[in-house]
């Protein structure tokens, strides 16, 4: 069954965002990431990475496993201190002012965890309560986002019960309760039924045309392609090309150009013979 979008009720949730109004004050990118590096022991995550998300923009950001994607998503969103740069949120330095910051901006991390002794309808309440929402207005979108994301029958679970599809959206909509200005997504589709990856992808579409951003990661270079117009390759902690589509993807598909970029692999021959019926000896 068709789940109902309610794209006017997210309309109304963006009159109500706190902080910059669409495009100001500053016409800077939504999201400015200047020299972010992080490292663990020896392993250089991320390597001096700079990259602009312009405002109003639906950016993907693609990269082979290990690229630091989730590494750079986290010092971006204030969850993992860099060891050094700066992340600037629609102007505001993150972790020089993470209040202000953090203010006008939604999350999903990745490997989410949550609060999940809670029920899903009081997880999104709560969510909305830290971020100083009237209480009776976070109730009423938590309910109307559990709704539109396919989980009103779920609302009095609790999280530790859901699906891990089910906790990826429990998870999104309380990225979403306060509107911010600004969504930052870590792979927002892994584990989603098609037919909630249809409601996401028009809740977040729906964001954008009333002049949110949105930056996503995810390894699925089709629904980048489909759904973003700007896109980065990150490789190696490092951004091997960042622009709009057209000028990423250079006529090419953004498949066959992240494979130019980052290099391709193929099973060297021979290896893995047993794994072949026909050569197995037992
Ligand atoms: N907490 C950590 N401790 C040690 N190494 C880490 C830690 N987090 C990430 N790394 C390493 O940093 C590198 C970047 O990891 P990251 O998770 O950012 O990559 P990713 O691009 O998100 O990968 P994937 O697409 O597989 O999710 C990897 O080599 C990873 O092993």
């Amino acid at each position: 069954m068709g789940v109902p979008i309610p794209v006017a009720s997210l309309d109304r949730m963006e009159a109500h965002v706190a902080g910059d109004a669409p495009g100001g004050p500053g016409e800077g990118p939504a999201l400015s990431l200047r020299g972010l590096a992080k490292r663990f022991g020896a392993k250089v995550a991320v390597d001096a990475l700079d990259l602009d998300v312009p405002r109003g923009s639906f950016y993907g950001i693609v990269g082979p496993n290990g690229a630091g994607k989730t590494t750079t998503l986290s010092m971006a969103t204030g969850l993992l201190r860099p060891d050094a740069g700066r992340a600037l949120v629609l102007g505001h330095d993150l972790w020089a002012d993470p209040v202000e910051g953090k203010r006008r901006l939604g999350v999903l991390p990745d490997g989410v965890r949550l609060f999940d002794r809670l029920t899903g309808a009081e997880l999104v309440r709560y969510a909305g309560l830290l971020r100083g929402m009237d209480r009776a207005v976070a109730e009423e979108r938590s309910a109307e986002l559990l709704d539109a994301l396919g989980l009103a029958d779920a609302a009095r679970t609790l999280v530790v019960d859901y699906s891990a599809g089910m906790t990826k959206k429990v998870a999104l909509a309380c990225a979403l309760v306060h509107a911010p200005r600004l969504l930052v997504l870590d792979e927002p589709f892994e584990a989603v039924d098609p037919i909630s990856g249809t409601t996401i992808r028009e809740i977040l579409t729906g964001f954008v045309a009333g002049g949110g951003t949105v930056v996503l990661s995810s390894h699925v270079m089709e629904l980048v392609e489909r759904l973003c117009d700007h896109v980065a390759v990150v490789s190696a902690g490092r951004v091997l090309a960042a622009g709009t589509l057209d000028e990423v993807r250079t006529g090419s598909t953004l498949e066959q150009r992240f494979v130019d970029l980052v290099g391709g692999r193929s099973v060297v021959p021979g290896s893995l013979e047993w794994l072949h019926t026909s050569s197995a000896s037992s």
